[in-house]
């Protein structure tokens, strides 16, 4: 059984690289991959994903279907909308093992910068898919983004969004961590947190604890969007069981749940979970070094008004979402 789905996964693979040099062999090794029994699961979720975009062109297949056999660039039917820090990298890095997975590496801040270039810059940008294959990217701050709900819902009404959300402290010491990085003569993460140290007035503004406030932000997108359309990745377990969290992922797109613990391997110098082979080269490959830093030691007193800050907005952000993160 292993074997027999190896070689249908092989095929495919193979398909997609033939389709993007020649239609015509796209044509033979897709009836081979077809022959061997890989095409009707793949493209079942189809139906759910094809939301009129792009304009390629059409193939008539043997049966007299209407299937294409060219790969295409279309617009996105997933989305990771966020949160910034919260282990988007690693999880769109994990997703693109998957062979009906197609994802733009770098971040098109499309819905939240670019959007007066128009939706027919943004799909020049995406990678060519096959039908039946996801196209999907990464930008984290669209989460936060005020009018970002509203330009997705204006291109896509079903599209799937996931977010990977991790503990809002974490988040906010790794995305300051991230800002001393670059502007090292910043102050303390302890006197950024307050407006007023003296009365302990937490400043909920600043950048890195605001973008924690997960229920403020997850509100704008259900006055778009049903719960049912948004998935939530556990940050922390992402990097505890990543395979785990893949599955529940894959099952959220529709997919067969291809990539599983068998991909993963924990690289203990990194700290991390890492890949035994990536997308594209035979290596074990761990994601570079601006992910899974170390982070500043933070006063504990801080870390605990903090707690306190945040407790009644994880509650509030549990309860719409209808999941208990453990966040305490
Ligand atoms: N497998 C694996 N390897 C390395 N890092 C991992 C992994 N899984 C999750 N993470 C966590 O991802 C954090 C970075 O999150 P993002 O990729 O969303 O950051 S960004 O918003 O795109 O800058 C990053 O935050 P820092 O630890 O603060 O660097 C990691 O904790």
């Amino acid at each position: 059984m292993a074997t027999f789905l190896g070689h249908k996964h092989d095929a495919r693979r193979l398909a997609q690289k033939v389709a993007l040099m020649s239609p015509f062999g796209a044509l033979c090794v897709y009836a081979l991959y077809l022959l061997l029994g890989g095409g009707a699961p793949h493209l079942s979720h189809l139906s759910r994903h094809g939301t009129g975009t792009g304009n390629g062109t059409g193939t008539r297949a043997a049966n007299g279907t209407e299937r294409e056999w060219t790969a295409r660039r279309r617009l996105p039917q997933a989305l990771i909308v966020g949160v910034k820090k919260g282990g988007t990298r690693a999880l769109l890095e994990f997703l693109r093992l998957h062979p009906d997975v197609r994802a733009l590496g770098s971040e098109p801040h499309f819905f939240d910068r670019h959007y007066a270039r128009g939706l027919p810059w943004y799909r020049s940008l995406m990678p060519k898919a096959l039908e039946g294959q996801i196209v999907m990217e990464k930008t984290p701050r669209y989460f936060v983004t005020e009018e970002t709900p509203a330009r997705i819902y204006a291109m896509s009404r079903d599209i799937k969004l996931i977010v990977v959300v991790r503990d809002p402290i974490t988040r906010a010491i790794s995305d300051y961590t991230q800002i001393i990085s670059k502007t090292p003569d910043i102050p303390s993460f302890e006197t950024l947190t307050f407006k007023n140290r003296s009365t302990g007035q937490i400043d909920s503004l600043w950048s890195p604890l605001w973008i924690g406030l997960y229920a403020t932000h997850l509100e704008r997108w259900l006055a778009y969007f049903p719960l049912s359309q948004i998935h939530f990745v556990h940050g922390e377990r992402l990097i505890s069981d990543p395979a785990r969290e893949l599955g529940r992922v894959q099952d959220f797109l529709g997919l067969q749940r291809i990539v599983t613990d068998k991909h993963f391997y924990f690289n203990k110098t990194k700290g991390f979970p890492c890949l035994k082979k990536p997308e594209g080269s035979s290596k074990p490959h761990c994601l570079g070094k601006t992910k899974g830093r170390t982070h500043p030691k933070i006063e504990p007193e801080v870390i605990q008004k903090l707690r306190e800050f945040y407790r009644p907005h994880n509650q509030r952000f549990y309860k719409i979402s209808g999941q208990d993160f453990g966040w305490r």
